[in-house]
């Protein structure tokens, strides 16, 4: 980028061009062009030309401004850029947006405004003031959108060089000229406005030439385009739409999960993150020294099951997006082991690369000529990890992301790749990156051998008393909660605050669970059955499953228990109904099946219609302590069990147009799914069916063929209305390998 500077004698000149490293703080000049020939140009600049043209004065008035707000440089679009160099001048159009977002001052000089009313006839003068205003040519013309949009700071200048206000103080006027909705005027991501919205605010704008619409549209839809020639002027809006749904469709199915909405659903189901709870580490100094890059941009964050690591993950990341915006990037991935859609390297990798791409979407420019050529499968097939990992590094390297933040919680939970994502997040934390990750795990010597050298350690037992003293917040907040709900008195709220402040242990989730079943205790019998709870996570779990043993309903509790242990994501409560072969019926009947979960103590809980695991503890707890008992014939009986209700499933459901709506070729964006849905107790058994019978390692495909015999066609229709024809495809060659591996061992 190439500056102006002031020079001894009081006039300026042209700096040298400067890599984007390097450049200094500058001021940025916003205006209409007069006749050209009245513009200063860069030759002007070189040849020493150029003072008596008109637009001298405004350069100066730049630089004037600029020595004012102590800023050395300043940069006006006449002549800083050297028109006549092709490549700089693509360079340029695309860089734009990016120069007046790092412009620490922009100043509009509104040719066509006079100063501002003073002293007598004040009044008439801001009337007049007030329509040179609304009607100046600068609102009208196509480059000043951005020029409005990307700086942080704008100021406005009459004619005679007198501030008239900034952006924010001009605000209302700005937006009954513009239209423009008063977030962007202050400075919220344009990604956050839709693409069709980002078009209306041109609309009735103009350009000197048609294709400078689209020039100047470029940074405002964040996308890079080559110079197009004259001969494609003509079709240059079509190219830039065409860009932007291909942009759309690579990213669309880059998409595997919104890491966004995974951590408000994980927030949700542990009951709400409490601030006071989570505090303690914006103070603690091995935080601060990651921080403040003293000791490794690297922070890995561990401690025993239920210390709180995720809800300190997630109260991390709403202390970094308190960051302005374009400050840094933030980028996070919560990895569950119960859920195979977020349980592996590559798919932690689509996240962060998905949460990148949807702040700053030109780095699909990374993505889009592998995708081009592979298109879905690039994200999917054998190789997937190896193309995202090349992907993510050469992103990581965009200087744009400097300072960007990374958060990984659970890498424990990470069931397939976990070595390579460590190798990964090792190596992008060194230089010549410059992001910082936080990550977080159990104390698992496996992930401590490679984190420990490479990284900034913060343990949570060896930071007992910060953590006792926001677990004892974490207390009084939930005895409190249940005091005001239940109508405790004193002496039963004192009791029971008593008892969690000596057992917790520095432990959250024993503090959660603990209060999930005061729930169901009666409020006169709290004081003789509090003390019925014994501390340690493990005590706990053993006090729920004797419960179970105890109950008339064990053997479903079980069956329930094992299901859900070993599905592949979270099912509904009517795919459960459908997979343990629960009474006809209950089936449809939300609130008993509800119960029926409840009687599995408190290892289970219903979020939004879909079962979870409490806690990924009570998962290894039930394959540690109770794998027997659960899995009577070993995880593939119920794997055999879940493949052989699926085949019973999915025949009673599927059929030839299953949603009758008789007229072939409907297109799935016209379908809108009926309340009642057909296909909803059978989604999950189509999805899996195959995966099950593999895992289930029974050496027959039998059941599998005659399904397929008869069903074919109907489960490929039912994929195609659950947008999963490629997930069936996958399915059907493991099906295949599967076929040809019993085969042989026959
Ligand atoms: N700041 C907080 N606000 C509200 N609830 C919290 C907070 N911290 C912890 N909890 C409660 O404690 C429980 C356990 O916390 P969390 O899941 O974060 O532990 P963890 O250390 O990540 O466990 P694991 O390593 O076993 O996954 C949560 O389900 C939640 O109920």
């Amino acid at each position: 980028m190439r500056l102006l500077q002031h020079n001894n004698d009081g006039e300026f000149s042209l700096t040298k061009d400067f890599v984007s490293s390097e450049i200094p703080e500058y001021a940025i000049l916003s205006h209409t062009w007069g006749p050209e020939a009245e513009e200063v140009t860069y030759r002007d600049l070189i040849d020493g030309t150029g003072k008596n043209k008109a637009g001298y004065e405004k350069i100066r008035l730049c630089g004037e401004l600029a020595r004012r707000d102590r800023l050395g440089y300043f940069w006006v679009d006449t002549c800083c850029i050297n028109k006549a160099n092709y490549a700089e001048l693509q360079y340029a159009l695309n860089s734009m947006f990016r120069w007046y977002r790092k412009a620490t001052r922009c100043y509009v000089y509104l040719s066509d405004v006079l100063s501002p009313p003073l002293g007598i006839n004040a009044e008439s003068n801001a009337q007049a003031w007030d329509s040179e205003f609304w009607q100046s040519r600068w609102f009208t013309r196509g480059w000043t959108l951005q020029e409005l949009l990307a700086p942080r700071s704008v100021e406005f200048f009459s004619r005679e060089g007198l501030r008239l206000g900034n952006k924010n103080e001009l605000k209302q006027h700005i937006q009954g000229i513009t239209s423009i909705p008063t977030a962007a005027l202050e400075g919220a991501p344009l990604s956050l406005f839709s693409v069709d919205e980002r078009f209306s605010w041109m609309e009735r704008r103009q350009t000197t030439l048609e294709v400078d619409r689209v020039y100047s549209m470029l940074g405002i839809l964040d996308i890079k385009m080559p110079l197009l020639k004259d001969t494609e002027a003509a079709t240059a809006f079509g190219r830039l739409r065409e860009a932007i749904d291909k942009r759309e469709k690579c990213v669309q199915d880059l998409r595997l999960t919104d890491p966004c909405h995974d951590k408000k659903r994980i927030e949700d189901t542990k009951g709400g993150l409490l601030e006071g709870s989570y505090r303690w580490i914006i103070d603690n100094s091995e935080f601060k020294q990651w921080r403040n890059n003293q000791i490794s941009p690297l922070l890995w964050i561990k401690g025993d099951p239920g210390k709180g690591k995720t809800m300190l993950l997630c109260g991390i990341i709403k202390e970094l997006s308190k960051m302005a915006f374009d400050e840094a990037f933030l980028s996070y991935f919560f990895c569950q082991a119960t859920d195979s859609r977020i349980n592996n390297a590559t798919s932690i990798l689509r996240g962060l690369i998905y949460m990148l791409v949807d702040q700053k979407p030109s780095l699909v420019s990374y993505i889009q000529k592998k995708y081009d050529h592979s298109g879905k499968e690039l994200f999917e097939d054998t190789n997937a990890w190896f193309a995202l990992s090349e992907i993510f590094t050469d992103i990581l390297l965009d200087p744009v992301l400097d300072g960007t933040y990374l958060i990984i919680d659970g890498l424990d939970e990470c069931v397939t790749g976990l070595s390579q994502l460590l190798d990964l997040i090792i190596q992008t934390s060194s230089v010549p990156f410059r992001v910082k990750w936080v990550v977080s795990s159990r104390n698992w010597p496996v992930i401590g051998e490679r984190l420990m050298n490479a990284s900034q350690n913060l343990s949570l037992e060896l930071n007992a008393e910060s953590v006792s003293a926001a677990v004892n917040i974490f207390i009084q907040h939930k005895v409190l909660d249940l005091a005001q709900r239940k109508k405790y008195n004193n002496k039963i709220q004192d009791a029971v605050l008593d008892h969690l402040s000596l057992n917790a242990n520095g432990t959250f989730l024993w503090v959660a669970l603990v209060c999930h079943d005061l729930e169901k205790i009666p409020r006169w019998a709290i004081l003789t059955r509090i003390h019925d709870f014994p501390p340690g996570l493990d005590a706990l779990y053993d006090r729920m499953m004797n419960q179970i043993r105890d109950s008339s309903y064990i053997d479903l509790c079980y069956r329930i228990l094992a299901l859900i242990a070993i599905v592949y994501r979270p099912v509904t409560l009517s795919e459960l109904a459908s997979l343990v072969n629960i009474h006809e019926d209950i089936s449809d009947d939300i609130e008993s099946l509800q119960e029926i979960i409840d009687f599995c103590g408190s290892f289970l809980a219903v979020r939004k219609d879909a079962i979870y695991f409490v806690h990924q503890s009570a998962k290894d707890y039930l394959f540690s302590k109770a794998v027997n008992e659960i899995f009577p014939s070993g995880k593939e009986g119920t794997h055999r069990d879940i493949f052989l209700r699926s085949l019973e499933v999915m025949p009673r459901t599927l059929r030839r147009d299953v949603y009758s709506l008789s007229a072939p070729g409907f297109s799935i964006d016209q379908f809108k799914q009926p309340d009642l849905d057909p296909l909803a107790a059978a989604r999950y058994s189509c999805l899996y069916w195959i995966d099950h019978l593999v895992d289930s390692n029974t050496c027959d495909g039998e059941e599998a063929y005659r399904f397929l015999q008869a069903h074919l066609l109907h489960w490929l229709e039912a994929l195609g209305w659950m947008g999963k024809v490629s997930e069936g495809i996958r399915a059907i060659l493991s099906l295949e390998a599967y076929i040809l591996v019993s085969s042989l061992l026959i």
